[in-house]
């Protein structure tokens, strides 16, 4: 049976098993479970505090788990990505009061709270910065307006937080993060089951993020449109009863739909539909 470590609480909890779902395993039903057997997939499922993942993943007593690359790095844990999931999208970044910190070096002597202080003792070993690190468990951004530290790291999506807080960031970000599949270091990656759980996943970023395109065209305007809808080996072509004309398929990707339907009404194309892709194994 497969051993998998999901997040159960905080950001990635609700997407990592929502995609879980999509590629056909059986969930949780309440979120104070800490176990699932998904005995028709011989999968199972332990929801863990999303911190930990990497080392459990890492002792090798769990085969595979879903984590954020930040909280992976942080770890220090022996494990690696294996599958970017392509949500919890973030950077890591310094930040405080308005021009009080200019740069890395201006850290110097200087204290910085964060939930993540393996990523930044390590930056700032690598850049012979030496500085106080205080751990907090969150909330991080209101140490400065406390007093408990000069500046923060912590991670960035739209900024909110931080403006909320009177504060900017300052220096290159720290890293970028997402989502992802982790193993631990040292396997040979062959294992049939495992391969068969990233197949799955797989199919639910390509269904995420494609959609399947019909439409028919004149033969003559055939080569611009495929040139529009290339799809992924190549387009499907059949011809239509009318003579001179063919109806084409393929899959597009999603964001840019709109403007390939657009594009393709003015080369003359007609009965331009899109549908959604639920699942797919490439
Ligand atoms: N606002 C956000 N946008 C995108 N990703 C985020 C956001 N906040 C946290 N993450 C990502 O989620 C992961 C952290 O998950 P974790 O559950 O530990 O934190 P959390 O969502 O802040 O929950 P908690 O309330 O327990 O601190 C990291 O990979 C981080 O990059
Ligand atoms: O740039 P933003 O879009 O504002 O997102 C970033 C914020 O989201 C997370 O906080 P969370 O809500 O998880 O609270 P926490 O600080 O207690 O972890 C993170 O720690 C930041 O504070
Ligand atoms: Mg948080």
């Amino acid at each position: 049976m497969l051993r998998i470590a999901v997040p159960n609480k905080g950001s990635l909890s609700g997407p990592a098993s929502a995609i879980l779902h999509e590629a056909g395993y059986r969930q949780r039903k309440e979120s104070k479970e800490l176990v699932t057997v998904d005995p028709d997939n011989e999968v199972e499922f332990f929801y863990l505090r999303p911190k930990d993942i990497a080392i459990y993943v890492s002792s090798g007593k769990l085969d595979i788990g879903v984590t954020g690359e930040d909280l992976l790095i942080d770890s220090g844990a022996q494990a690696e990505v294996i599958l970017p999931l392509g949500f919890a999208r973030s950077t890591f970044r310094f930040a405080s009061r308005p021009g009080a910190v200019k740069d890395i070096a201006d850290l110097a002597g200087r204290t910085i709270a964060t939930s993540y202080e393996g990523i930044v003792a390590k930056y700032l070993d690598e850049r012979g910065v030496e500085a106080s690190v205080v751990h907090l468990d969150g909330a991080v951004e209101t140490a400065i307006e406390l007093g408990v530290a000069d500046a923060i790291a912590d991670v960035v999506e739209t900024g909110t937080s931080l403006r909320n807080a009177g504060l900017e960031v300052f220096g290159e970000p720290i890293m970028r993060s997402e989502a992802c599949v982790i193993r631990a270091k040292g396997n040979d990656g062959d294992d049939p089951k495992v391969q068969q759980f990233l197949r799955r996943l797989q199919g639910v970023l390509v269904a995420r993020t494609y959609v399947m395109m019909d439409y028919d065209c004149r033969a003559e305007h055939l080569e611009k449109a495929v040139a529009l809808t290339p799809g992924l080996e190549s387009p499907t072509v059949s011809p239509l009863h009318n003579e001179g004309w063919v109806a084409v398929r393929a899959m597009v990707p999603a964001k840019g739909a709109q403007r390939i339907m657009d594009d393709l009404y003015d080369l003359g194309a007609r009965a331009i539909l899109t549908t959604a892709i639920h699942a797919c194994r490439l």
